[in-house]
């Protein structure tokens, strides 16, 4: 059987914080697969990202291009409307009955897992949820109700202190974003002048 980990996000753009907890989900855990799944209308922020669905998307792609256990899902850009995960998962489970999902999460997100969507349903769908820490959200699971805190898995990463915001931010006030994107996805926002002020 397969076994996948679904990195879902707003990826205003996708950073190399993302990646390097998507690479570390693979290693720690021994995914055969990453899934990047770009949210339509992520639920719990407010505001439309700043970029477009399509830029958003060509970003996934440009930054998941060429390893070769990166995959990417235009599912709920597809589907539209507020990206309930539970649905997503519902539907890949459906189109990929022999895959085992996880579901890769930072910190800030394993701080409001308990109000996800039907979250009970989501939990009891994957394999695991896999939570990281990151600069501020510490990987802290002790605010969570003990049936959903035993289906998160924690592991240690680089901590990197990038943040969509911050590159937004950083753009806006004419300063380099290089490195803290993949090369590819810093020639895109340059080339289609994104997040500029
Ligand atoms: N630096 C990071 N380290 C570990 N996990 C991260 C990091 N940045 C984002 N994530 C996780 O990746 C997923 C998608 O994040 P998202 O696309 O919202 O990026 P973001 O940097 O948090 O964006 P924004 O600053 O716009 O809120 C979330 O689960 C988030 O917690
Ligand atoms: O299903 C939910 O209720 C839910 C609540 C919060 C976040 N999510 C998903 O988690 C992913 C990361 O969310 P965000 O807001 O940090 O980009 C993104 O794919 C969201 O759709 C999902």
């Amino acid at each position: 059987m397969l076994r996948a980990g679904i990195m879902g996000g707003t990826f205003d753009p996708i950073h190399n914080g993302h990646l390097l907890a998507a690479e570390t989900a693979l290693d720690v855990f021994g995914l055969d697969e990453i899934w990047f799944v770009p949210a339509a209308t992520p639920p719990l922020k407010s505001g439309a990202p700043d970029a477009s669905d399509r830029m958003r998307l060509d970003m996934v792609r440009l930054a998941a291009e060429g390893h070769p256990n990166f995959r990417v899902l235009d599912i709920e850009l597809e589907r539209g409307g507020v990206s309930y995960s539970v649905d997503t998962v519902a539907a890949l489970q459906e189109r990929c009955p022999d895959t085992l999902l996880s579901y890769i999460i930072g910190g800030d997100r394993i701080g409001d897992l308990a109000q996800w969507h039907r979250v009970a349903e989501l939990a009891e769908r994957l394999e695991y949820f896999i939570g990281f820490s990151r600069p501020g959200y510490p990987a802290d699971l002790s605010a969570l109700p003990s049936p959903l805190r035993d289906k998160v898995k924690t592991a240690d990463m680089p901590q990197m202190e990038i943040s969509s915001t911050a590159v937004r931010l950083r753009r806006a006030e004419g300063r380099s974003i290089r490195f803290l994107v993949p090369d590819s996805v810093y020639e895109y926002i340059m080339r289609n002048d994104i997040y500029g002020s």
